[in-house]
């Protein structure tokens, strides 16, 4: 079996979407002064650079006509540009069996310019679709080729409630506790720039939502790298009594010696790795104890046989692994590594961040299901497919 052609599209969304809201997440361009993104959206849009509403979804054909899907949301364009000009040459011809070998042939010939960021994200996307073809040249799912069904059915948590009218996210906390969630995660709206009165309504808002999921359930916090050390170590102790399960990127993912310093200060596990790249990227957030927790996304950091050997790593460091944004090639992973204890998982809405984008764009994807996600033993590959009924609200760059 041979690669015989590789198709990287950007899917544009072009249909409607919930509007911005003010102090919605905290992230890392909020402590810039005047920062474009509040600029464009007069003083309001703070989340202007981190929405996802453009995808690049690729497809990797072999001359058996078998074609694996894989997708990427980084920098969704200059991602096809990378696989276009630089991936396809170095892919096209190989047997996707050699999977390792493909993979290092491309971590290695881009290692000048693409070793973090939106290169490794490139060859993600290609990795992900040669597993897909690999699960359906063996009819198997991609987790059976990774070891094999480790649980009976994958745990997730809820990940949404950023931060509105404390009202709204108590309604949204209380429908989807009905729902039979047990853990769930939250935005911060504020940071350094709001002062003392953003540190109150930060407490605020962990109140409100622990009031209503009570203790008996998890709660994860999530800053999204719009904090600054100072301000964690100011508002970390603060926040131990809400008894959070993690606190996320509570710094920019550069700052490594930060999250180690965080991560030793209270009871609370700080937790990150959705912002770190390769193996390597990994070795260092462990040797550091920089992070309890894991949050690798296998679509970032250089596919399925990348994360496979990360998920391995962390296993030997006891650091559990709990990937970022839940998508297939997340959920074959957790399902075949013990050391992985759950799921996030993105509940289905409008389009809002573009978190939900994927749901738009693939069929397949499993729904949650009183807390709890399931991977078919039957269906061969990652289980996904294009769906076609969504066209008319993309324009699709080839
Ligand atoms: O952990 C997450 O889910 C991410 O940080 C989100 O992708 C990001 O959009 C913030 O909501
Ligand atoms: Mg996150």
């Amino acid at each position: 079996m041979k690669i015989k052609s590789i198709r990287a599209r950007v899917y544009q969304w072009k249909g409607p979407t919930v509007p911005p809201q003010a102090n919605f997440c905290s992230n890392a361009i909020d402590l810039v002064y005047d920062n474009q993104a509040n600029r464009h959206a007069g003083g309001n849009d703070t989340m202007n650079t981190f929405r996802f509403h453009e995808w690049t979804v690729v497809e990797v054909e072999t001359d058996d006509g078998i074609v694996g899907l894989g997708n990427v949301a980084l920098a969704p364009r200059i991602a096809k540009a990378i696989i276009d000009q630089y991936l396809a040459p170095l892919v096209l011809g190989q047997d996707p069996w050699d999977y390792e070998y493909i993979n290092q042939r491309m971590y290695r010939a881009t290692h000048a310019w693409g070793r973090k960021g939106v290169g490794m994200a490139a060859i993600s996307a290609v990795d992900i679709a040669i597993w897909d073809i690999l699960g359906k040249a063996a009819n198997k799912p991609v987790f059976k080729l990774l070891g094999g069904r480790t649980k009976e059915k994958i745990p997730c948590y809820y990940s949404k409630l950023y931060r509105t009218d404390l009202k709204e996210m108590q309604a949204e906390a209380e429908k989807f506790v009905k729902q039979g969630f047990r853990a769930f995660k939250m935005r911060f709206g504020y940071g350094p720039a709001h002062g003392q009165q953003g540190v109150t309504e930060n407490l605020k808002s962990v109140e409100a939502v622990r009031e209503v999921i009570g203790y008996d359930n998890d709660l994860m916090l999530e800053c999204y790298m719009g904090w600054n050390l100072e301000y964690a170590k100011r508002i970390l102790p603060k926040l131990e009594k809400y008894q959070p399960r993690w606190l996320e990127e509570p710094v920019i993912a550069d700052d490594i010696d930060g999250y180690a310093e965080l991560n030793q200060l209270t009871s609370i596990p700080i937790s990150g790795g959705e912002h770190e790249f390769s193996l390597y990227g990994f070795k260092q957030l462990l040797d550091k104890k920089a992070v309890s927790v894991v949050q690798y996304d296998t679509n970032r950091v250089g596919g399925i046989t990348m994360a496979h050997k990360i998920n391995a790593l962390c296993e030997a460091y006891s650091v559990p692994v709990i990937p970022h944004a839940g998508q297939m090639h997340n959920y074959h992973l957790t399902m075949s590594s013990l050391n992985c204890p759950m799921s996030e998982y993105f509940p289905i809405f409008d389009v809002e961040v573009g978190n939900e984008l994927f749901y738009y764009i693939f069929a397949g994807e499993p729904e949650a299901d009183n807390g709890f996600l399931q991977l078919d033993d039957n269906t061969p590959g990652l289980g996904l497919s294009l769906r076609t009924d969504q066209l008319h609200n993309f324009e699709i760059i080839e």
